[in-house]
């Protein structure tokens, strides 16, 4: 990797260039923006962003500068958003639902034109369209017997080896996302559309990390010739792999429905015809891809929640009693847990409410951008600033969470229940995640039956004291050790496929 010195220096000279090339239009018309702390001469206030980790950072500037928050760097305006009512009012209408470029990951890896990473625009449309028809919060229906299946098979994989549960939980989220986007069922981890598919989300999980390679900073980098400079060789690399990941998977269904033993999908189900597109390479270009970032956006944000559960449970133990009497008196012990008994496990569903409050996995969601100059009470924002909702300070902000640090379902069951999170963990306006039907399902019936079938505990009795979380994208604990052990005979029975 580069070091800091020369990504300023190179820093510098393109910023200059920017100024000097901009359209003096821009230059001179007059936006007026939020206050934020001072920013330099051309660096802007690149220094105030830590290595990684904004989200407190930003949290700080707030308690200084208020709920919006200004800052540049070389050149690009940004306002950082802490107040949940702001963040729905601003991100809201389509004007603020662009996306910033991702040069590394998004236009030189290939992954740019995602659903995800995609700039406002007719093809964005298209994808949300079509994958509001599988999405949708009836649609959704369609996965709820894999899904269980799912669950069973996690319980009993739990209760044959419990220490590998991290594990387990990281491949029981791919599968069942391969067999819900593919209708493919992977026998094992090692199964190729999933190594496949995890390796190449490493790599765009790392080039999406502000700071991980300076052509982010730099983007005219991107027009250099190759010489070996660390970007270019990810790239070489990564481009080929985004494209077998896209592909193989999709390939496997084609083949599958001309042989007539495609499973239902989302893709088939796509590819079966509701959605009006005119040319079959089109067709397939458009479905295979939003097919490939459905699996790229559920992954590493599931397996986040997942482990966040586990550690909620193992930390409270009298709130995991309390969900497993409420799960024992509706659902007994001859059975597992299914969808049609949600409705009557409120204080399960408090609890996953709970969980994705206390500890976001997006901790600044994902960046929108103006489309236009656009105007927010007194502030005139010019086209291309970037907007950030700091999700994580919203998720710790007394205003809205009485002893925001405390795990306490019970905010959510109490007269007046506090703000739910389930109105900001999952974005804001038209890009709010296009998974979060399914994503809500998925987290009840995998946290209903592991409640059902396990006490999560501490290892010895000790307390587990809070671990260390990623700093990437996504924010998960690091590994913690817990004892997780069957709370009846009959879990391992009732769990065989
Ligand atoms: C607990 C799990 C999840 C969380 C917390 C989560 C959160 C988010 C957030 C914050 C965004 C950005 C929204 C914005 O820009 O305002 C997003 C986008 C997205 N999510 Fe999720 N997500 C989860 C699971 C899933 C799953 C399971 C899927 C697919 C099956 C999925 C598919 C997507 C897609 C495709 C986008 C891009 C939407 C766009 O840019 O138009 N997510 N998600």
């Amino acid at each position: 990797m580069i070091d800091n010195s020369i990504l300023y220096l190179i820093l510098a000279c393109s910023t200059l260039i920017f100024l000097a090339l901009r359209p003096l239009s821009v230059a001179s018309k007059r936006f007026i923006y939020p206050p934020g702390p001072r920013a330099l001469p051309l660096f802007g206030n690149l220094f105030e962003f830590p290595t990684s980790r904004w989200w407190f950072k930003f949290t700080e500037l707030g308690e200084k500068f208020g709920i919006l928050i200004h800052l540049s760097v070389a050149g690009r305006h940004i306002v950082v958003i802490k107040s949940q009512e702001i963040a729905k009012e601003l991100l809201e209408g389509t004007s603020t639902a662009d996306r910033p470029p991702f040069v590394m990951a998004g236009e030189l890896m290939g992954f740019g034109i995602s659903i995800a990473f995609i700039g406002y625009g007719e093809r964005w449309r298209t994808y949300r369209r079509i994958s509001h028809q599988v999405m949708s919060i009836t649609a959704v229906q369609m996965y709820h017997e894999m899904q269980e299946k799912e669950a069973r098979r996690l319980v009993h994989a739990f209760v044959k080896d419990p220490q590998s549960y991290r594990e387990q939980l990281r491949f029981t989220v791919g599968r069942t996302i391969m067999d819900a986007i593919y209708g493919i069922d992977c026998a094992t981890p090692d199964d190729t559309y999933i190594k496949v598919a995890e390796a190449t989300l490493d790599n765009i999980t790392h080039a999406i990390i502000p700071g991980s390679f300076v052509v982010d900073a730099v983007p005219w980098l991107k027009y250099l010739p190759y010489i070996g400079l660390p970007f270019q060789k990810h790239v070489r690399d990564g481009r080929k792999q985004v494209q077998l990941m896209v592909q193989r998977p999709f390939q496997h269904v084609l083949r599958n429905r001309e042989n007539g033993t495609a499973k239902p999908s989302f893709t088939s189900s796509l590819l079966d015809g509701e959605i009006r597109l005119r040319e079959t390479a089109e067709r397939n270009d458009i479905v295979s891809w939003a097919a490939a970032t459905m699996y790229g956006a559920a992954g590493e944000t599931m397996l986040a929640t997942l482990l966040n559960f586990i550690l909620s449970m193992a930390q409270n133990p009298g709130i995991q009693q309390k969900a497993f009497a409420e799960i024992e008196s509706v659902v007994g012990r001859q059975r597992c847990p299914n969808f049609s008994d949600q409705p009557r496990l409120p204080y399960v569903n408090a609890l996953i409410k709970e969980v994705t409050r206390w500890r976001v996995v997006l901790p600044l969601g994902i960046p929108h951008m103006c489309r236009d100059d656009t105007q927010y009470k007194d502030y005139i924002l010019s086209k291309g600033t970037i907007l950030i909702p700091n999700v994580w300070s919203i998720s710790r902000d007394p205003v809205y969470y009485k002893d925001p640090q405390v795990f306490n379902p019970e905010r959510f069951l109490e007269e007046g229940p506090e703000l739910d999170p389930f109105g900001f963990v999952f974005g804001f306006g038209p890009r709010t995640c296009v998974g979060k039907n399914f994503a809500i399902n998925q987290l009840y019936i995998f946290v209903a039956s592991l409640l059902w079938a396990f006490e999560i505990a501490p290892v010895d009795n000790k307390e587990i004291p809070n671990p260390a979380y990623s700093s990437g994208f996504v924010s998960a604990p690091v590994p913690f050790l817990c004892k997780i052990t069957p709370r009846h005979s009959g879990v391992e029975e009732l769990t065989k496929d």
